[in-house]
């Protein structure tokens, strides 16, 4: 399976062009790093390849066929990012946020190390790491194919970055998921990833 942008040119309402022509692919069972200047648009292509913005030009495709927009949990193409509290309903308990996308697998909570006392807490009784796992268990759905992790942990201590990056690559292995990994730490892309690419040189007119 293949998730690929086509020329994809975007941009915020009336505001400057961000993206211009970008071209990028990435395969089931491939771990590709993307870097890239400070207010580039890594997180706008994320946005747009996982089907929560629409481009202005061009196309994003899953092995060949147009992608749906985003809005249901069982969208093939999945997004975590940075910051856990803005992307969990402070209303539900954490279980239920869990819970969200179907039933959670006992196995991928035990590698991710969550605490089934959590689930029963609100977002804001979990720490920051504590969260963020809920957040990419989450993510892994039986149905998703390819995780776009947004500066997914950054915020994090290195053991609790370490374990949950362990947990992902292994379950990407055994189900052949594809992982764009988005970072601004040279050190971390190169320790997960067999490929590497920058923004600027995806866009022939950045
Ligand atoms: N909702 C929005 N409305 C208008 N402009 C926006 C919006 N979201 C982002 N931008 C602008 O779009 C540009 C690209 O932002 P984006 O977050 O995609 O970059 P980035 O490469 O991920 O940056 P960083 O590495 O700092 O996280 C920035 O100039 C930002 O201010």
């Amino acid at each position: 399976m293949r998730l690929e942008a086509e020329k994809i040119s975007f941009r915020y309402g009336r505001e400057p062009w961000i993206l211009g022509d970008v071209s990028f692919s990435i395969s089931s069972g491939e771990i590709v790093g993307l870097s890239g200047a400070s207010g580039g648009g890594k997180t706008t292509l994320a946005r747009i390849l996982a089907g929560y913005e629409q481009p202005a030009q061009g196309s994003v495709r899953l092995d060949g066929r147009p992608l749906q927009e985003s809005g249901d949990g069982a969208h093939p193409v999945q997004l975590v990012f940075q910051h856990p509290e803005q992307a969990v309903n402070p209303l539900w308990k954490s279980g239920d946020t869990l819970r969200e996308g179907g039933d959670p697998d006992s196995e991928l909570l035990r590698q991710l190390g969550i605490e089934p006392d959590w689930l029963t807490r609100w977002p804001s009784e979990l720490s920051g790491g504590e969260l963020q796992r809920i957040c990419v268990a989450r993510a892994l759905l039986p149905s998703t194919q390819f995780l776009i992790a947004d500066e997914m942990t950054t915020m994090l201590d290195a053991i609790t970055q370490a374990q949950i990056w362990q947990a992902v690559l292994h379950i990407a292995e055994q189900r052949q998921m594809g992982v764009l990994v988005i970072s601004h730490d040279p050190h971390l892309l190169k320790r997960l990833c067999s490929r590497i690419v920058r923004l600027d040189e995806l866009q022939p007119c950045p």
